[in-house]
C-alpha cells in the first residue's frame, strides 16, 4: 500500500520525508507534531526500514499504545516490532539484555517508591541515624536528584559542593546513605526508577561494544514531547544516535511542564549546538481547535517571557466563545460543570467520551466525582484512582471504620501498624491466634492488653490501644468532623504525609485534607438529618458499588490532572478551580520561572479542547475544614476578554470583601485620586478612598487602572448576556478587552 501523504501540510510532509540526519520540529499545540511522528514511522517502514531498527520514545505508555495502533492501521502488523514506549520501559528492556555487564541478574527487580523508602528506613535505622532528621523521603529525593544529574555515590561523596550543601542542611551523612542504599539495591538485584536511566548511561559509558551494538541497531530514533526530557534521557538518545545521526525530536517549549522533575528546556536550545547540520521545521497551523480556542491560548502564553516565538493560527471555524462558570462554592462549581455537560450532551447529541474535566491537583476530583455521580454521568479517572480508592483515603477510612465499629477486623489489621509503630506481622499473627483461642475479637485482646509479649512490643500495642480509647471518648462528645480530624492528626497519618515533600506526598496530603473537607461539608449540610460518622461511612461505601457498576461502560467522561492530559485532545474541555493559590498553585509563586511553568500548564489545558472550552472558578472553597473565600486566578485576567463569556452564575452576586494581592500595588499608585473598584468586589480593607461600586458606572472616556496593564482609557463598554466587557486603551500595553466581572479595574475620578 502506498502511504498517502496528502493529508499532511507542506512543512509536515517535509518533516516526514527528511529521514536522514537530525531533525527538530518545534511547534505549537495541536499542530500535528505527533501526527508527523506517526507518518514518519509509517513512511520509514514503507521505505523498507526494518521496524526493529526504529526506536520511538513517548511520554506515557498510553501514548505509545495509541501511536502503535495508529501505525498498525496504516501499515499492518509489522508495527508491533517497533521499539516504542517510555524511556523507562524501553531502557529497562535493554538493561535486561545487558544486565550481566553491570553484574546485575537479567531478571532484576524494579523497586517502586514504597520499596525504596522502606529500604532506606532500615538503612537509616541500622546506621543509627535519627529518622526525624534523615527522613526516608527526603533522603530518597536527594538521591534521585543526584541520579538524574548522573552523579554516582562515589562522585557525590567526594564532591565538596554536595558535602557543604548537606552540612548546611544538617544531614552530613547523606553521601554515606546514598552509598549504602546503592550497595543494598545492588545486593538485592534491584534497580529503582532512576537507576533505569542512570544505569543505561553507565552501560553505554563503560561498555563501548554494547553501545556500538545499539548505535548500529537503531537506525532511526524519534522522541515525542522532547521539551520534557531530562539531562539523563537526553544523553542516552544522543549517544544512541551518534552513528546514524537520524534523531528526530518534536516538542513545544510552551508546553514544558515537568521542570519540577528535572526536565530541562535547555535541551531544545542545546540541540542546535550538538547537531550543526540540524534541520528545523516549524509547524504553526493548528488543526485541533476552533479559532477562539487557539487565539485565547495565544493571548495567555504571550505573558511568558521565556519562550521561542511562534505564531499559532488555524483555519478552523471561529467556534463558540470560551465559557466562564462562576460559582459560589466548590460544590456548586462541580454541580454547574456536571449540569453543563448534561445539557451539552442533550443539545448536541454528544457522548460522555466527548468530555474531559481537568484540574490542577488530584484532590479536586472529589467534588467533581460527587456531582457527576449525582447526575448519573459515568466517568473515568486517567492516570490515577478515583478519590475513594486512593490508598491514603482508604487508610483514614479504615481508622474511621474501626472507631465506629471495633469488630471490624479488616480495618484493624490495616491500621494497627499504620503509620509504622513497631507492631510487625508476626506480632499481629500471634494476636490473632490468641483471639481465636480465647474466642474473642482481636480488639478484645489488644484493648485489654493481655498480650504476653515482650516489653517493647507490648508498649507499642498498649500505646495503640490507648490511642483508640481516646477516639472512643471523642466519639461521645464531638461531631463527625471533629472526630475525623482528631483521628487524622493523632494517628500520625497526617503528619507522615505532611513531611513527605515529594510531589506524590504533597498530593496524598491534599487528598486526606479533602476527605476531611468532605466530612465537614457533610456535617454542615442542613439537608442531612443524621450527621454521625457511621452515616458518612455508609454513603461512602455506597459510592464504591456505584463505581463497580459504571466501570463496565466504555463511554465515560474523562477526569484527570492537567499534567496527565498532555498530548491528548477532547471535543469539550472543562478546566476547574481557576483560582489564586490553586491555579497558579500556592507552591509555584516563589519565582518567575515557577509562575511561567504554571502558565504553560494552563496553556496545555486550554489547548486540549477541540470545539468547546469552559473554565470555572468558585468564590469559596473548603480548605482544612473551613470555608475560605477565593479570588479568581490571575490567569483569567490574562486571557483576552473578547473570547470569553460568563454563562452561569451563582444565585446571589454579593461576596464578602477579602484581601487581595494587588492591594499593595494600588497603594503605590497613591495619588489623591478617588479609586473605585469596578466590579464592586474589591478586596481592599475598607478605606475611605474606596467604596463599593458596580460595573454600570464604567463609561467610555473614563481613566482606569489595572494591576498589570497600568493606566488606560476606556474606549467602549458593551453588555453581553449577563456580563459586561470594556475595551480599554492602555498606555503601555495597547488595547485590551476585559471582562468586568473579575478584571481588577479601578476608576480614577
Ligand atoms: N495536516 C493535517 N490535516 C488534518 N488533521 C491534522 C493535520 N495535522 C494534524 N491534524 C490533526 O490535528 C490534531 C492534533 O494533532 P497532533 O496531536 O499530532 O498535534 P500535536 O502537535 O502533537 O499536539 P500536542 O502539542 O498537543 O501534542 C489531531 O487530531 C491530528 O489528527
Ligand atoms: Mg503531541
Amino acid at each position: 500500500m502506498r502511504l498517502k501523504l496528502d493529508s499532511l501540510n507542506e512543512p509536515q510532509r517535509e518533516a516526514v520525508l527528511h529521514t536522514e540526519g537530525p531533525l527538530m520540529v518545534i511547534a505549537g499545540a495541536g499542530s500535528g507534531k505527533t501526527r508527523v511522528l506517526i507518518y514518519r514511522i509509517a513512511h520509514l517502514i514503507e521505505q523498507s526500514t526494518d521496524p526493529f531498527r526504529i526506536m520511538a520514545l513517548t511520554f506515557t505508555n498510553k501514548a505509545a499504545n495509541e501511536m502503535r495502533q495508529r501505525i498498525e492501521k496504516m501499515i499492518g502488523n509489522e508495527a508491533r516490532n517497533i521499539w516504542m514506549g517510555t524511556f523507562h520501559s524501553i531502557f529497562s528492556r535493554i538493561l535486561r539484555f545487558e544486565a550481566e555487564r553491570l553484574n546485575y541478574p537479567s531478571n532484576f527487580t524494579i523497586y517502586d517508591t514504597d520499596d525504596s523508602k522502606s529500604l532506606l528506613r532500615s538503612i537509616i535505622r541500622e546506621a543509627a541515624l535519627d529518622d526525624k532528621v534523615y527522613k526516608p523521603n527526603v533522603v530518597l529525593g536527594r538521591i534521585s536528584m543526584a541520579k538524574n544529574r548522573l552523579i554516582s555515590w562515589q562522585t557525590y561523596i567526594n564532591d565538596p559542593f554536595y558535602r557543604a550543601d548537606d552540612e548546611v542542611a544538617g544531614r552530613p551523612e547523606m553521601g554515606r546513605l546514598y552509598k549504602l542504599y546503592q550497595q543494598r539495591c545492588f545486593k538485592s538485584g534491584a534497580m529503582d526508577f532512576d537507576d533505569l536511566l542512570f544505569n543505561t548511561n553507565v552501560l553505554f559509558r563503560d561498555h563501548p561494544d554494547v553501545l556500538h551494538k545499539y548505535q548500529h541497531r537503531f537506525r532511526y530514533l524519534l522522541v515525542d514531547e522532547f521539551q520534557d526530557t531530562n539531562v539523563s534521557q537526553y544523553l542516552i538518545t544522543k549517544k544512541l544516535a551518534a552513528v546514524h545521526r537520524n534523531l528526530c525530536v518534536v516538542g513545544d517549549d510552551a508546553q514544558s511542564i515537568y521542570a519540577f522533575r528535572g526536565a530541562d528546556i535547555q535541551n531544545i536550545l542545546n540541540f542546535e549546538k550538538d547537531y550543526p547540520e540540524l534541520k528545523t521545521v516549524r509547524l504553526e497551523q493548528n488543526y485541533r481547535s476552533t479559532r477562539n480556542i487557539v487565539e485565547v491560548a495565544n493571548s495567555l502564553i504571550k505573558h511568558n517571557d521565556r519562550q521561542l516565538r511562534k505564531e499559532v493560527w488555524t483555519d478552523n471555524e471561529q467556534g463558540d466563545q470560551i465559557e466562564l462558570i462562576k460559582a459560589s462554592s466548590d460544590a456548586e462549581e462541580a454541580r454547574l460543570v456536571a449540569t453543563s455537560i448534561f445539557e451539552d450532551k442533550m443539545n448536541g447529541a454528544l457522548r460522555n467520551q466527548d468530555f474531559a474535566i481537568l484540574y490542577r491537583t488530584n484532590a479536586q476530583s472529589r467534588n467533581v466525582e460527587e456531582a457527576l455521580r449525582k447526575m448519573n454521568i459515568k466517568y473515568r479517572i486517567v492516570g490515577g484512582l478515583s478519590f475513594y480508592q486512593r490508598k491514603e483515603i482508604k487508610d483514614l477510612l479504615a481508622y474511621l471504620r474501626f472507631v465506629v465499629n471495633h469488630n471490624d477486623e479488616e480495618a484493624l489489621k490495616r491500621i494497627i501498624n499504620l503509620p509504622k509503630r513497631g507492631i510487625g506481622d508476626t506480632t499481629i499473627a500471634k494476636l490473632i491466634v490468641m483471639a481465636n483461642e480465647n474466642d474473642v475479637s482481636l480488639w478484645d485482646i489488644i484493648g485489654n492488653i493481655y498480650t504476653a509479649m515482650s516489653g517493647r512490643t507490648a508498649n507499642s500495642i498498649d500505646a495503640f490501644a490507648n490511642l483508640i480509647k481516646s477516639f472512643d471518648l471523642a466519639m461521645q462528645t464531638k461531631n463527625a468532623f471533629e472526630v475525623a480530624s482528631q483521628v487524622a492528626r493523632e494517628s500520625g497519618l497526617l503528619k507522615e504525609l505532611y513531611e513527605d515533600k515529594t510531589p506524590e506526598g504533597i498530593s496524598r496530603y491534599e487528598n486526606v485534607q479533602e476527605l476531611l473537607n468532605a466530612i465537614k461539608e457533610f456535617v454542615d449540610n442542613p439537608e442531612n438529618e443524621d450527621k454521625t460518622l457511621g452515616t458518612f461511612l455508609q454513603t461512602v461505601s455506597l459510592l464504591t458499588s456505584w463505581e463497580d457498576d459504571q466501570n463496565k461502560d466504555p463511554d465515560r467522561v474523562t477526569l484527570m490532572t492537567i499534567h496527565s492530559a498532555k498530548g491528548l485532545e477532547f471535543r469539550n474541555v472543562y478546566v476547574v478551580g481557576m483560582e489564586e493559590d490553586l491555579f497558579p498553585s500556592q507552591m509555584m509563586l516563589n519565582s518567575r520561572e515557577d509562575l511561567e511553568e504554571e502558565r504553560r500548564l494552563f496553556y496545555v489545558a486550554i489547548t486540549r479542547a477541540e470545539k468547546k472550552l469552559t473554565l470555572s472558578y468558585a468564590l469559596s472553597r473548603y480548605r482544612f475544614g473551613n470555608i475560605r473565600s477565593c479570588e479568581p486566578s490571575r490567569f483569567l485576567q490574562e486571557l483576552d476578554g473578547q473570547y470569553l463569556k460568563v454563562t452561569r452564575r451563582f444565585r446571589t452576586e454579593e461576596a464578602a470583601p477579602r484581601p487581595t494581592r494587588f492591594a499593595a500595588q494600588f497603594k503605590r499608585a497613591g495619588a489623591p485620586v478617588k479609586r473605585i473598584p469596578v466590579n464592586g468586589k474589591s478586596a481592599h480593607q475598607p478605606s475611605a478612598n474606596f467604596r463599593p461600586s458596580d460595573p454600570m458606572r464604567l463609561k467610555a472616556g473614563m481613566t482606569v487602572e489595572h494591576p498589570k496593564f497600568g493606566f488606560g482609557t476606556v474606549s467602549a463598554v458593551e453588555v453581553q448576556g449577563n456580563d459586561r466587557k470594556a475595551r480599554i486603551n492602555f498606555q503601555q500595553h495597547g488595547e485590551k478587552t476585559l471582562l468586568l466581572s473579575f478584571a481588577k479595574l479601578m476608576i480614577h475620578e
